[in-house]
């Protein structure tokens, strides 16, 4: 199933530095690892904004949801889910 979803990132400006960066770095492998496994597809930074819109492709919304709910930033963020269905004008899917 695949899913579009953008993150709102709000971090506190009196987080501890040391807790900023080790969340950032624990974020940033743990999006990776999922990118790696094929489950979260794409990541795009949404210009001007500390946001990301991303492309999920996952097994149902229990799977999703377990994802989102273990991102480090999840305390900060902001997430709006879109599930997604094929359009009948793409071209790709013949
Ligand atoms: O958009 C961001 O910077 C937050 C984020 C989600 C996954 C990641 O690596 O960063």
């Amino acid at each position: 199933m695949l899913f579009a979803v953008t993150m709102d990132v709000a971090i506190p400006h009196d987080l501890d530095p040391d807790v900023r960066a080790d969340t950032l770095a624990r974020e940033k492998a743990y999006s990776q690892d999922l990118q790696r496994g094929g489950e979260w597809v794409s990541i795009w930074r949404c210009v001007g904004q500390y946001s990301n819109l991303s492309i999920f492709d996952v097994a149902d919304n229990a799977r999703l949801h377990e994802i989102l709910w273990n991102l480090p930033l999840f305390p900060y963020m902001t997430i709006a889910v879109t599930p997604l269905a094929q359009h009948p004008s793409d071209i790709a899917a013949g």
